[in-house]
């Protein structure tokens, strides 16, 4: 957020004061480098005002654990977190980031009781990021120049949609044909799995991964400052998704002044439409069974 200036202060909150004062003060430093960010660290009440309050609490995946793994762990620090962020800035967008995030972002709309489009995961906006560096490199272009998107699950179902994905408006295909570049199913399952297993490679390498949805999530908190209407992958809970009723996972949405103006729903292959099903089915499971656990739902 500093780096691109996508907010006038930013406010670190954590139950361990000592790192947030560290990390705050160590930011800061780069302040004079970048642009007019104000950022300390600070206690609940210092996030009064806060247009948009990021949710990254809670415990990561260590090298072997899916996102599913950390699901009462974390659910259970949402349990203790929001009602105090919400005391102080009951008009904030609530920004989720912690894993699993779909279904933690069906948790934190639950607990917050806000109207669901105030209640965003970032979902997919960093699998799609991936989805489209991976192109990139392979058609040798920049990646603000593939248009390609990932839905379903910020998780092992998610669904890259091959079908939609185009460069200067043309199916990414014969893109690649007429940049001289090859797409072969080999060239494709390599993106895929590159993407669908980022997380994992990158937390056995450093222990987890940081910079990508650094990005990911500074993106989206100048659209919404902004009101920018971003098409952007993101978590929400949806009425239905493929026939799964009341489920939380990505769709490209508009996002704006106040959080989620609209959904679009791409058009997708026979193939997507049915890992789409698949996701919504995983994600719709794991967020009953918590809720039965947690003692929200019979
Ligand atoms: N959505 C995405 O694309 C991504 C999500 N994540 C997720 O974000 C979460 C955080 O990841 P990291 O920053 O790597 O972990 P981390 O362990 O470095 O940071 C988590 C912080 O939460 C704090 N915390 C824990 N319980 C708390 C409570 N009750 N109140 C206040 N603070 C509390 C801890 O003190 C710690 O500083 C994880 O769930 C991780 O899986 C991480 C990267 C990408
Ligand atoms: C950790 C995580 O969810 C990711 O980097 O995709």
């Amino acid at each position: 957020m500093v780096t691109t200036g996508a907010a006038s202060e930013v406010v670190l909150v954590d139950m361990n004061e000592a790192l947030a004062q560290a990390q705050a003060q160590d930011i800061a430093h780069a302040v004079p480098f970048t642009h007019a960010v104000t950022v300390r660290a600070g206690s609940y009440a210092a996030l009064e005002g806060a247009g948009v309050v990021v949710l990254s609490a809670g415990v990561a995946q260590k090298p072997g654990e899916t996102r599913l793994d950390l699901l009462e762990r974390n659910a259970k620090v949402f349990a203790a977190i929001i009602p105090e962020v919400l005391k102080a800035a009951p008009d904030a967008v609530l920004l989720v980031a912690s894993n699993p995030v779909d279904v933690m972002t069906q948790i934190a709309t639950r607990i917050s009781g806000l109207p669901r489009n105030r209640v965003i995961g970032s979902g997919t906006v960093l699998d799609t990021a991936r989805f489209r560096a991976l192109l990139a490199d392979r058609l040798g272009v920049t990646p603000r120049s593939v248009h390609a998107h990932v839905v379903g699950e910020h998780g092992d179902s998610e669904v890259l949609l091959w079908s939609s994905a185009t460069v200067a408006g043309l199916p990414v295909a014969q893109a690649a044909g007429q940049l001289h570049r090859g797409l072969t199913g080999e060239d494709r399952a390599a993106i895929d799995e590159g993407v669908r297993r980022a997380a994992y490679r990158i937390i056995n390498g450093k222990g987890h991964t940081a910079f990508g949805i650094g990005g990911g999530l500074a993106r989206l908190v100048a659209a919404i400052g902004a009101d920018e209407r971003l098409v952007a992958t993101c978590a929400m809970l949806n009425d239905e998704v493929a026939g799964v009723p009341q489920v939380v996972l990505s769709l490209p949405r508009v996002i704006g002044a106040g959080g989620v103006h609209d959904t679009i729903l791409p058009n997708l292959s026979a193939e997507e439409e049915t890992a789409l099903r698949r996701s919504a089915e995983i994600l719709k499971e794991a967020a009953d069974g918590v809720e039965r656990r947690m003692g929200w739902t019979s």
